[in-house]
């Protein structure tokens, strides 16, 4: 194990500056322009663990598909766990109808060059809209702090680590499934660090909520419909032309260039009514989260009027509010250079079309007392909520998970998106214990819960290596940079072993194969099928040749693979 853990800790090394570069192009700059304090550092940190987890990752599919040719004959056109896997082609939207024809008829009406153009500064504005009607929009500034928007920036990319993105475009939903992923729940009792960015979204969110009610004096009740951290980047026409993903900053294929994040298929440039997205869409909020000039190039929100292209110019902690409907056809400007990061949300009048989540309820509830404490200066903030799902309490008081591996594993198994089926019925199972869990899964991906569980197999997530070194890590100060690191070994390390037994195989002689790439796993000593299973799914169903019988393990990673 010492031995493994000192590869492990080079490793880690050696990839710690091309992480810490990739870092700042997938968006970090930002944040060390405002030179981050301790908690951005630790988030820093598991950005890195996770980019050499996903490094690890890369590495071990090339070796799978050399593998999966040296044994070529049996494996070819089996459609096994590590066969290319075929995506549905996303639906073309470029033809900016959407099918409504009141969006096209008001793009083609109003989207033009030679417009007069007058800045929006802060205030309320009143003047008549796209579509000719009046309409209110406020620009705010000061709605979040400098701090608090580089919280969540360090948290938003910490969930986006080596992910793709579309068309330059990331978005974070943020969701139950992403609480539990910054969040692990061990750490939500006792360690407010690691889940800081995740609550600081949620206050962030209600902000906005309260001030969208105040500026536009509604009486009924607002909800919250849609919030998500949404990150813009340059991205060549080509690539973007042809839908291609990209990972931020990446020229070409690199070994980062692997991820989970889902890319939006829109193009951000591309003049819209957000209400045409998602009917029951009445109010859109956004939290700007990086600084035209100073953090990126172009990227100003411009909204196409009758009489006037009226632009906003994005600043740190500035809010944003317009009606979703027909009066608002805007667009992203390109941007040119650096990240653009921004809160984007929004609210509906309609309760039936709230965000459904009951733990998402009960943190915006959290967050409500929150925000009601602090204007009446109470020493003690209200405690975070219990973590209620689906009507029922945690099965025992005190922390829902047995372990913090419990905790991290359930952090994994929530990368998926909210709302879809699979997530709902695996947050509702967190509720009812980790047997429930279990049947999900086989519920929801087929896999077995008669079989031995090997929740080590998860360590494949990236979330969950980010996790463990978010969870609890001792901050790093000067001098103890490798502190987080050393935990993550614990992560590593399987992959590690599957990687070295891997070319192992490819050093024998091909007439072996296939069965020369199982000799070579027993050969490298420790590593037997249970534990290459583990430390990667595709690896060892191509190692071993085990094309027929898809391993447990590939079943849940799958399960990831088809919502990305
Ligand atoms: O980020 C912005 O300024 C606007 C984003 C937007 O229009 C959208 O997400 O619908
Ligand atoms: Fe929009």
């Amino acid at each position: 194990m010492e031995r493994g853990r000192a590869h492990v800790r080079a490793f880690v090394r050696e990839l710690r500056e091309p992480a810490l570069r990739k870092w700042r192009e997938s968006g970090g700059h930002v944040l060390e322009r405002a030179a981050p304090g301790a908690v951005l550092d630790a988030y820093r940190e598991a950005h890195v663990i996770a980019l050499c987890a996903l490094a690890l990752d890369a590495q071990n599919s090339a070796l799978t598909d050399r593998i999966r040719e040296r044994n070529a004959g049996p494996l070819r056109g089996t459609g096994g766990p590590g066969a290319p896997r075929q995506r549905p082609k996303p639906a073309e939207h470029d033809d900016y109808s959407d099918g409504s024809d009141v969006q096209a008829r008001l793009v083609e009406a109003n989207v033009r060059p030679g417009k007069r153009e007058l800045v929006l500064g802060a205030g309320a504005h009143e003047h008549a809209g796209s579509d000719g009607r009046p309409t209110r929009r406020v620009v705010a500034d000061g709605c979040a702090s400098e701090e608090e928007c580089r919280l969540v920036v360090a948290g938003a990319l910490l969930a986006f680590a080596g992910g793709f993105s579309r068309n330059g475009q990331s978005t974070l939903g943020i969701s139950p499934a992403l609480a539990l992923r910054l969040a692990p729940a061990t750490a939500a009792e006792g360690d407010a660090r690691a889940c800081a960015a995740m609550r600081c979204m949620y206050l962030l969110v209600e902000r906005a909520r309260r001030r969208t009610v105040a500026e536009y004096g509604l009486a009924c009740e607002l909800y919250v419909s849609d919030a998500q951290v949404a990150r813009l980047q340059p991205v060549d026409d080509a690539a973007a032309a042809r839908g291609a993903r990209h990972a931020p900053g990446a020229r070409g294929h690199d070994p980062w260039d692997v991820g989970l994040a889902r890319g939006d298929q829109f193009s951000y440039w591309r003049p819209h009514i957000d209400q045409v997205s998602v009917r029951s869409y009445d109010f859109s909020a956004l939290l700007y989260l990086s600084a035209h000039g100073a953090d990126f190039g172009g990227g100003r929100l411009v909204l196409h009027d009758a009489d006037a292209e009226r632009v906003v110019l994005p600043r740190v902690g500035r809010l944003v509010l317009f009606p979703s409907g027909a009066e608002s056809v805007h667009a992203v400007e390109r941007v040119t250079s650096g990240t653009r990061f921004a809160l984007t949300m929004w609210f509906t009048k309609s309760a039936r079309d709230q965000q459904p989540d009951p733990e998402q309820r009960a943190w915006l509830e959290w967050a409500r007392a929150r925000v009601d404490a602090q204007p009446r200066g109470d020493k003690a903030p209200p405690s975070p909520p219990p973590r209620a799902l689906h009507g029922r309490a945690p099965a025992a008081a005190g922390p829902p998970f047995a372990s913090r591996l419990d905790g991290l594993r359930l952090s994994a198994l929530c990368t998926l998106p909210a709302g879809d089926p699979l997530c709902r019925e695996l947050l509702g199972a967190v509720a009812l214990g980790s047997g429930s869990v279990e049947r999900a899964l086989a519920h929801g991906v087929g896999y077995d819960p008669t079989a031995v569980v090997d929740w080590h197999a998860l360590a494949l997530n990236p979330a969950l290596v980010a996790a463990a070194a978010a969870d609890g890590a001792p901050l790093p100060d000067e001098g103890e940079r490798e502190l987080p690191l050393l935990r993550a070994d614990e992560w590593l390390h399987p992959r590690m072993e599957a990687c070295a037994a891997l070319l192992t195989a490819l050093a024998l002689p091909s007439d072996r194969a296939p069965d020369g790439a199982r000799d070579g796993l027993h050969a490298h000593g420790r590593v037997d099928e249970t534990d290459v299973a583990s430390a990667g799914a595709g690896v060892a169903s191509a190692a071993v040749g085990a094309h027929s019988k898809k391993p447990r393990a590939a079943a849940v990673v799958d399960a990831f693979s088809v919502f990305d």
